[in-house]
Parts: C-alpha cells; structure tokens; sequence
C-alpha cells in the first residue's frame, strides 16, 4: 500500500498544479508520441473532468542538448490523448504564466514552459532549499493543491519535482500511484533462476552506480549502448570515447571510470560485453567489426553486432527474469535496431518475468510489432524504476510521504 495521498484524497474544485513527465525523444526539433503521453493523460482527463483547474508542468531534455526544446509541441500531443483542450503557455512563472493560471475556468488545462528553463528547476538540491526557489515560491500561492504523476522523474531532487510538495498540500496521480506499486512489488520479488539485466542506452551515469547496488539481485548483466561501450574502453578497447562532435561519453567516463573499473574487476563474471558492433559503413549501409579488430575509433558504434546477439538470446532463454533498462542500439534507425529487437523478441518468446524501462526503450516495443503483452511489465520509467530494484528511496516519492503525513 502506498503511504502518500492520492487524486482519491483530493477535495473537489480546486487549482490543482500537476508534474507530469512528458519527456520524450525528439526528431527534427518535434517530440515524438510515445506512451508517457497516453498514461498521463489518464490523470488530466480525471482531474480535468471533476472540475479541477489543471495546469500542467513537465520537463524535456537537457540544456546544452540537442532534445532540450519548448514544450508547444507536447501540448498537441497530449491534447489528441486527453480529448480536451491543452492550452500552453511559454513562460514558467513570469506575469505570462501567472496570468494564464488566473484565467483558467474550471475543467480547464493548461500546460506551463520546459521547466528547466527557469534556472530554479535544476541543480539538485534539498527539497527545502527547492522549495525557497522564486519559482515555487511565486506559483504555489496561485494553487490550492500539488499532484505529482512523475514517477519517472522521481529520481531528480528538482523544484519542480520536491520543492511544491513543501508549499502545497501534495497528492500522487494515476501513473505515480500505478508505477510505484509495480516498481515496489518488483523490488521485493524472488527469483528460482538466473536474473539477467540488459544495460544499454545513453545515460549511462544513471545506470552504472545502480549495477553496482544490484549486486545481490542481478546474476549477470548484458551490456550495449553508450554504457557497454563504457565498459568496453575499461577493458582496455579503442573505443568509448567521443569522436567529432559526439557528447555521449568523455564526460560519462571522466565521471564514472573509478566506480566502471571497480565493478568490472568485482562483478567481470557477470558483465558480457559487446563481441562485435555496427556502424554506418561508407555506402550508408549498416557495417560491422569484432571489436578484437579495432584498432581506432573513427566513426560512432550505433547497435551491437550479430555474434553479441547470439551470445545474448540465449543467456535471455535461460533466465527466470529479465529486466532491461536502455537500448542496445539506436533502434530508432531500421539499420541499428538488431540488437535492441533481437534480445526483446528473445525475451517476448521466453516464459521469464519481464521489465522493459524506459520512455526512449519501451517505445522500441510497437516500433517493431512486438506486443505490451509480452512483457510482465513496461514502464514508463528508466532510470527512477531501476533505482526502484535496488531498495533506494525516490526523493521526489519521499516528500510525497512526508505531505500526507501532515495533511
Ligand atoms: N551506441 C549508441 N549511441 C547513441 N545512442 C544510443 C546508442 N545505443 C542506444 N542509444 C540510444 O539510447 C536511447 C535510450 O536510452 P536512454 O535515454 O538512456 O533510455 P530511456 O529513456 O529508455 O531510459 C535510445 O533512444 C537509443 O537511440
Ligand atoms: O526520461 C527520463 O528518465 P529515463 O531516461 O531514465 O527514463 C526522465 O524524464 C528523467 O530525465 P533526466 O534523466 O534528463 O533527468
């Protein structure tokens, strides 16, 4: 049973300032419609039709990266799965935003800026320094009420994530309530077999310090993405760096090669490593090398190759549970989606208890025909869900607890 309120608790007819997470992979500037947008949409359509006054706050990408943009776009979006207006404002708390929440009637939606647009929103820090920030200390007066359905997000100590939970009564919407009770009851499950995790994707810091803490729940963990490559370049491969105007891995590593090293001389006989990798040959086509063969890294390494595959699909048939936390590949692309796909139809074909994670990994489920079913689990979360597995608290899930226990 969760310990924090929910929308259950919430009294009728309020201002209701609600954090979703809406960040999602974006092509050619434009977000892309993934499952976030649809679970959300659950908890605005509730909130919405008791007459609440809903406006909307959410995050995308990071500043300095190519996917940190306005959230214009995602209001549409969310908008054809709400089956109700999404108004959007471009501002956070400026006199723009303030007076958008004035106007609002009841039943009425409202979607605020990119909050990592205000400065206040990152870095992490205290909930109660957060909560001291202009942008919780200007909005939470226009609001009777906080609802967080991030669970996803409920990794980062941001201002918009633990500082509102301090100003406002706080309650947890649908996707919150529904992630966290999966995530938690997963956590304290035993497995008879082996528990394998694939570790792939980009945000590799997020993912090593966590293998290290899953050291008495993980029997072997199969490596690809920017993380595999990581591992890679500690087990002495060309490979793992930044070529050209690449911003995947020198500072990942520079960050994380004491804590890389360390779990790859304690836990080397549980980490399987890329064999083999593609990438985009001259003539455009998908090109592969043993990574025996590689002298220099000259181009980025998109999937993992053929014979890692074959080395990973079995280890997948084995296991009792599977869970899998990032991309092998860049699946978004048909030519380097191999290795992401390869081990999910493994894993859909194979009788295990299974977790997909991921906003960016679980879209590759429908990209590629597979089915939801498949899975005993898709979360919409990455990084928080996996943090889930090792026992460690959710800060942005702990200031929830702590408002229901005033409330
Ligand atoms: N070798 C690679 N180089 C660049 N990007 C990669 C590589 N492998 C996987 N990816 C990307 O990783 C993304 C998913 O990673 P991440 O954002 O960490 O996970 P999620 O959002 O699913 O938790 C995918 O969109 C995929 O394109
Ligand atoms: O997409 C997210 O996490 P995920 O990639 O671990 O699923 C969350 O929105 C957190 O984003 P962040 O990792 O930029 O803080």
């Amino acid at each position: 049973m969760p310990t924090f309120d929910t929308i259950d608790d919430l009294p009728a007819d309020k201002r209701v300032l609600v954090r979703l997470d809406l960040n999602s992979p974006i092509e050619d500037g434009e977000p892309q419609d993934n499952r976030r947008f649809e679970r959300h949409a659950e908890t605005v359509r509730e909130l919405a039709d008791a007459g609440h006054r809903v406006v909307l706050m959410a995050h995308q990408g990071r500043p300095g990266r190519d996917d940190f943009t306005s959230l214009a776009g995602h209001a549409e979006i969310l908008a054809d799965h709400v089956g109700r207006d999404v108004g959007f404002v471009a501002d956070t708390y400026g006199d723009e935003a303030l007076a958008a929440i004035d106007a609002l009637e009841a039943g009425e939606i409202l979607l605020l800026e990119n909050t990592r647009m205000c400065e206040d929103e990152l870095p992490e820090a205290s909930p109660e320094e957060k909560a001291e920030t202009a942008f919780v200390e200007t909005l939470a007066p226009h609001f009777d009420a906080y609802v967080n359905d991030a669970y996803s997000a409920a990794h980062r100590k941001h201002a918009s994530l633990v500082g509102f939970p301090l100003a406002l009564p706080a309650y947890a919407g649908r996707v919150m309530e529904t992630e966290y009770e999966a995530n938690t009851a997963i956590a304290t499950r035993e497995f008879d077999g082996p528990v394998t995790m694939v570790v792939g994707g980009t945000k590799a810091t997020d993912v090593i310090g966590v293998m290290d803490a899953l050291d008495e729940t993980v029997d072997r963990f199969l490596l690809g993405g920017v993380a595999g490559e990581l591992f890679l370049r500690a087990a002495g491969h060309p490979v793992g760096h930044d070529v050209g105007e690449m911003d995947l891995f020198d500072e990942q590593w520079k960050k994380n090669q004491e804590l890389i090293e360390s779990v790859l001389d304690e836990r080397g006989d549980a980490i399987r490593l890329a064999s083999d990798l593609a990438y985009e040959g001259d003539d455009g086509e998908r090109a592969e090398v043993a990574v025996g063969d590689i002298d220099e890294k000259a181009t980025g390494y998109l999937d993992v190759g053929a014979a890692t595959v074959a080395d990973y699909e079995p280890a997948i048939r084995e296991s009792d549970a599977v869970f899998v936390k990032g991309a092998l590949g860049v699946f978004e692309d048909e030519r380097f989606a191999d290795g992401t796909v390869g081990v999910l139809e493994a894993i859909a074909e194979t009788d295990c208890f299974s977790v997909v994670g991921g906003g960016d990994t679980s879209r590759a489920i429908e990209m590629y025909g597979l089915s939801e079913e498949d899975f005993s689990h898709v979360s919409i979360a990455g990084g928080a869900y996996i943090r889930a597995l090792t026992g460690e608290p959710l800060p942005a899930v702990e200031v929830l607890e702590a408002a229901a226990k005033r409330q």
